[in-house]
């Protein structure tokens, strides 16, 4: 018999469903308590009449109107087991849950039409910017910006400066992932738990002198950082080097030349005021493309990189500007940037192809002596290899070059840091090669890293990646180590001096890992009592990326090769330094890359050579056309001789320069399969590998004397000597 069932469940009336959802008044839920049973373990009451057993209630009349309600008479008591009580129960929670579901999905919504219309109609992960957003809630105030102390001890300042979210990445639905608290930047990246469906946030957390967010202009980045500096120079005659360091497209060239802007303003007010120390200012501005440096204000002229015996490295022919005005320094920093390397890539559409270094000099007037030195430069952006996955050989290797060239940078950075190692490899790279003084200095020396990064999620990888790169510069110490780069250097003594740490540094300091373990993280993460909404970093998992990102590098290209200094030679005459030099890059070559470069030079002579020739042999073929055109020469047959010359000589001429491109091209296939040790090619290696030329029925020397001697290495080859002028009656002797 049904007569315990309430009547209002099973006719269904939603009126009266609905009143259950009500929180129940104290006497029901005395009652009902008291009904339950003790399997239910809500109830404290026992019951006496143990499971399973009805209790009876007073319902106080009619209930209902199903059948179970005609079957009852209104006089019976109506009966309500434990059983049905709780089905109310977990009925009223069940319609409570569905209500507060409905209304986080419709604030969900409507927070997604908002920050649609933020992003133009792009909706990016609402759960994940919920998290960012709760985690920026928790978030102390950021530090205020304390200009650097010029006082302070010489050594490297790092900052980092996030740029605000572009365009292209809110149509990309990209999330500003990058929290900049001064002096923090948190890198947060969104993850779903083991589960698959779980969203968490993991927040890498960095702390480093300065850190500046989106907001803050050039300005505040010029005047926190680098201002201070040009009064220390002058009063110090020191060197400072100021770095802008980053992804591709995350901001450097920006900063860079507001701060080259206002440092040219600045500069000369500083000079004027201490006229007492009769300085004047000038300007040098190169870039290092390709491994190569060229000269930015003599019309990217080709400079070569000499050492002198006191390894000193010396950029020869490198022009420097005498500038009497912030006018014609800007004017001058103006054209150099114009002059630069850019290319389209995949992250950004005008990408800096090379590191741009723009000195300034300070020098005693007269004397010529350098009183002080600013040096501004801005490193080409680094790159994933999966962002210089070009179908352009030139970008690929361009991408390899300059990652393997921050790679040194960096490798010299941790040598230096690195007590135990004695050897710092300067000449892993020409950047690391020409900067050397702004490491090792023997007078006063300030270093600035300013890393840029970018706040898109695409590039939240990436940024972790810039900010561990700078994180490992903090750890440079400058205090009056001695290091050498090779064994016959001259031992210079590092400025002495650090700066003072944080604790929370110098617990980092005090490892050899490249970045904090989980466990020091989660120290500095708790030092700081930082609220982490998100998972506790996955380090292992970090470690793993920075090590796979630093093959990746090597593996783009070549491992250099890092040789003691050869004995000096004779070499070119170089302002300022003595006079017996070596080029720099003959002594420590990378062997492989060496190589291509050889290819690639000769190839560009030998095609030049081919053109020269081609243009002279076609002046001959137009004339002695002309003549048969005009009947000047009436000989059929020595017309005939003379043009199978030309032809045979054309053939000549091409067939070699098409070898040239066969071995030249078997080197490139080369490079890029990196399948085998570099070696340089023979024609007999290149004609199994490469594409062969085609047949030819011509009787025609397979390689002329000039090219073979071009090939061995000896001098350029000679111009054949010009036939005279053939004029009309003449009969030519010799077309060549
Ligand atoms: N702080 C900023 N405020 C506004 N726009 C910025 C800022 N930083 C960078 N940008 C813009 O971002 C784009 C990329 O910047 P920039 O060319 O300086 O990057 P980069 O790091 O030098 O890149 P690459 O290494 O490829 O040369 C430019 O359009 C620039 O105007």
């Amino acid at each position: 018999m049904n007569v315990g069932i309430p009547s209002n469940r099973r006719s269904g009336q939603p009126g009266q469903n609905a009143g259950l959802a009500r929180p129940r008044s104290p006497e029901t839920k005395t009652g009902a308590n008291r009904a339950r049973s003790p399997a239910l373990g809500k109830s404290s009451a026992p019951n006496p009449s143990g499971p399973g057993a009805r209790t009876s209630i007073a319902s106080g009349g009619p209930v209902g109107s199903g059948s179970l309600g005609k079957s009852a008479q209104p006089t019976v008591r109506r009966v309500t087991s434990s059983t049905v009580e709780e089905i109310r129960r977990i009925d009223a929670n069940r319609e409570q849950r569905r209500r507060q579901a409905e209304e986080v999905r419709r604030s969900r919504q409507e927070e997604a039409a908002l920050l649609g219309a933020q992003c133009g109609g792009h909706v990016p992960d609402i759960d994940f910017h919920r998290m960012i957003q709760n985690y920026r809630q928790q978030c102390p105030q950021p530090v205020h910006f304390e200009p650097l102390d010029p006082a302070a001890p010489d050594g490297v300042l790092v900052c980092v400066r996030k740029r605000p979210i572009m365009q292209h990445e809110v149509t990309n639905s990209e999330l500003d992932c990058v929290t900049a608290c001064n002096p923090c930047a948190v890198v947060h990246e969104t993850k779903l738990k083991v589960d698959g469906i779980t969203k968490c946030l993991e927040s890498h957390q960095f702390e480093f002198d300065r850190v500046f967010d989106e907001e803050c202009t050039t300005e505040d980045v010029y005047t926190t950082v680098a201002s201070p500096v040009v009064p220390w120079v002058l009063a110090k005659g020191g060197r400072a080097t100021l770095f802008a360091y980053g992804q591709t497209g995350s901001g450097k060239t920006f900063t860079m030349t507001g701060i080259q802007r206002l440092l040219t303003e600045q500069l000369f007010e500083h000079v004027r005021r201490s006229s007492a120390l009769d300085l004047t200012v000038s300007i040098s501005f190169f870039e290092i493309y390709g491994g190569r440096p060229y000269d930015l204000l003599n019309n990217r002229q080709r400079l070569e990189t000499l050492e002198d015996a006191n390894n000193e490295v010396q950029i020869a022919g490198l022009v420097e500007r005498g500038t009497a005005n912030p006018q014609e320094m800007q004017q001058c920093i103006d054209l150099g940037n114009s002059l630069r390397t850019t290319q389209g890539t995949a992250i950004n559409r005008d990408s800096s192809r090379s590191h741009a270094i723009c000195v300034v000099f300070l020098r005693k007037t007269g004397g010529g002596s350098i009183h002080g030195k600013v040096t501004l430069v801005d490193l080409a952006g680094s790159e994933r290899a999966a962002d210089s996955k070009s179908s352009i050989r030139q970008r690929r290797v361009e991408g390899a070059q300059i990652n393997k060239s921050l790679l040194a940078l960096k490798e010299c950075i941790r040598a230096m840091g690195d007590r135990r190692e004695a050897h710092v490899p300067f000449r892993a790279s020409k950047l690391t090669l020409v900067l050397r003084d702004a490491f090792i200095s023997r007078g006063p020396a300030k270093t600035i890293m300013i890393a840029c990064i970018s706040p898109g999620m695409a590039s939240a990888d990436h940024s972790v990646n810039t900010l561990r790169y700078s994180d490992r510069l903090k750890e440079h110490p400058r205090s009056g180590k001695t290091v050498e780069d090779g064994d016959s250097a001259a031992g210079r003594r590092l400025s002495t001096g650090i700066r003072t740490q944080s604790p929370d540094r110098k617990l980092q300091s005090q490892r050899r890992s490249p970045s904090p373990t989980k466990l020091e993280r989660g120290a500095i993460a708790g030092a700081r009592q930082r609220p982490n909404s998100g998972t506790v970093p996955d380090l292992s998992k970090d470690e793993v990326f920075d090590l796979h990102s630093e093959e990746e590098l090597l593996d783009e290209d070549e491992e250099y090769e890092d040789k003691p200094p050869a004995p000096s030679q004779g070499g070119p005459a170089v302002p300022g330094g003595p006079s017996a030099l070596a080029p720099a890059s003959q002594v420590f070559p990378s062997q492989a890359w060496a190589e291509s470069r050889h290819w690639e030079d000769r190839i560009v002579t030998q095609h030049m050579h081919a053109l020269q020739e081609d243009a002279r042999l076609l002046t001959k073929e137009s004339e002695l056309l002309s003549q048969v055109q005009q009947g000047a020469a009436y000989d059929l047959e020595w017309y005939a001789l003379e043009v199978d010359k030309i032809v045979r000589r054309k053939v000549e001429v091409y067939m070699n320069l098409m070898e040239d491109l066969a071995v030249f091209k078997a080197q490139l296939k080369r490079d890029e399969t990196h399948q085998a040790a570099p070696r340089r090619l023979s024609r007999a290696d290149a004609r199994a590998e490469g594409p062969q030329p085609a047949p030819s029925t011509l009787n025609v020397p397979q390689t002329s004397p000039r090219l073979q001697a071009a090939m061995d290495g000896n001098p350029c080859p000679q111009r054949t000597p010009r036939t005279p002028r053939l004029h009309a009656g003449e009969l030519p002797t010799d077309v060549r």
